[in-house]
């Protein structure tokens, strides 16, 4: 659906075998720096390297939480909203069950999901795009302003992961190199209509220099893993990100009041 070619592939090492990520932990918020990584490839050329994780929230402690903008990619019925109900609404109905209909996304709606990491509070804001071609220049104009793409294909259909590199193509044009993106082949529960290799995900992912997991958002199986990866991904690379705007508002509003006196 996303005309243009995607950049070119990453030089660098081979794909490493392939890795097993373990089952989401659905519902735990709490974010450690000891999660499973995902497949960690190469940094792309010209990001910065991520600091040391001791080094996270320095200076933030309490202020406001951190505002952390993530936005969901990707073709139409690949499973996004699945996929963000799945991660904020653990008790919601699970994608795929015999009687779920499919409703596209209508222009594009957004979900918060509090998490602590590190003893940092952070929310984050997931904004969830329609991936009907007669929404991409709407879903796209959401890209700007994003620290982090999910970036979602399905195992059972073709194009959706053919179009991956307009997808990324598209993210870099809107929000930057330096964003953090996250690949996930989701509906993996689908084992026996797969026709896409896992490995080729993985090159993929690789290739571009980004994380990679299987996930279903039916059976729960690495949503939790892979949005923790890519939550410590933004947050290793900028010691702070934004403060949530609402409540420095308020504490500056307060600030003034005082002053005035
Ligand atoms: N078996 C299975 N079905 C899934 C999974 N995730 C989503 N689905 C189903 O796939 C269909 C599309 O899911 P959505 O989450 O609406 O897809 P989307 O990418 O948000 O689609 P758009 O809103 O059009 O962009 C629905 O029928 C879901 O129930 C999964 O992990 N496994």
């Amino acid at each position: 659906m996303v005309p243009g070619p995607g950049p070119g592939p990453a030089a660098g090492p081979p794909p490493p075998a392939p890795h097993t990520h373990p089952a989401g932990g659905g519902g735990a918020r709490s974010l450690t720096a000891g999660r499973p990584a995902a497949l960690r490839p190469p940094p792309r050329p010209g990001r910065h390297s991520a600091p040391a994780m001791a080094g996270l929230g320095q200076g933030c402690a309490g202020k406001a939480p951190l505002l952390v903008k993530i936005v969901m990619a990707g073709e139409s019925c690949v499973g996004k909203t699945s996929i963000v109900r799945r991660y904020t609404e653990p008790g919601s109905p699970p994608a795929g069950a015999p009687t779920s209909s499919y409703l596209a996304t209508i222009g594009i709606d957004f979900k918060v999901k509090p998490v602590t990491f590190n003893g940092t509070r952070v929310k984050l804001q997931i904004w969830d795009t329609a991936g009907q071609e007669r929404f991409h220049t709407l879903s796209t104009s959401y890209f700007r302003g994003a620290q982090g793409f999910v970036l979602v294909y399905d195992i059972t259909n073709l194009d959706s992961f053919r179009s991956i590199t307009s997808w990324m193509k598209d993210i870099h044009e809107k929000a930057g190199d330096e964003v953090d993106v996250i690949l996930l082949g989701n509906k993996c529960d689908k084992e026996s209509e797969r026709v896409v290799p896992k490995q080729k995900g993985e090159k993929l992912a690789w290739e571009h220099g980004i994380p990679f997991f299987e996930t279903s958002a039916k059976d729960n199986v690495n949503i939790e893993d892979a949005f923790s990866v890519l939550t410590k991904e933004i947050l290793e690379k900028k010691s702070c990100v934004l403060y949530d705007l609402d409540v420095v508002a308020l504490n500056e509003s307060k600030k003034r009041t005082c002053c005035a006196f």
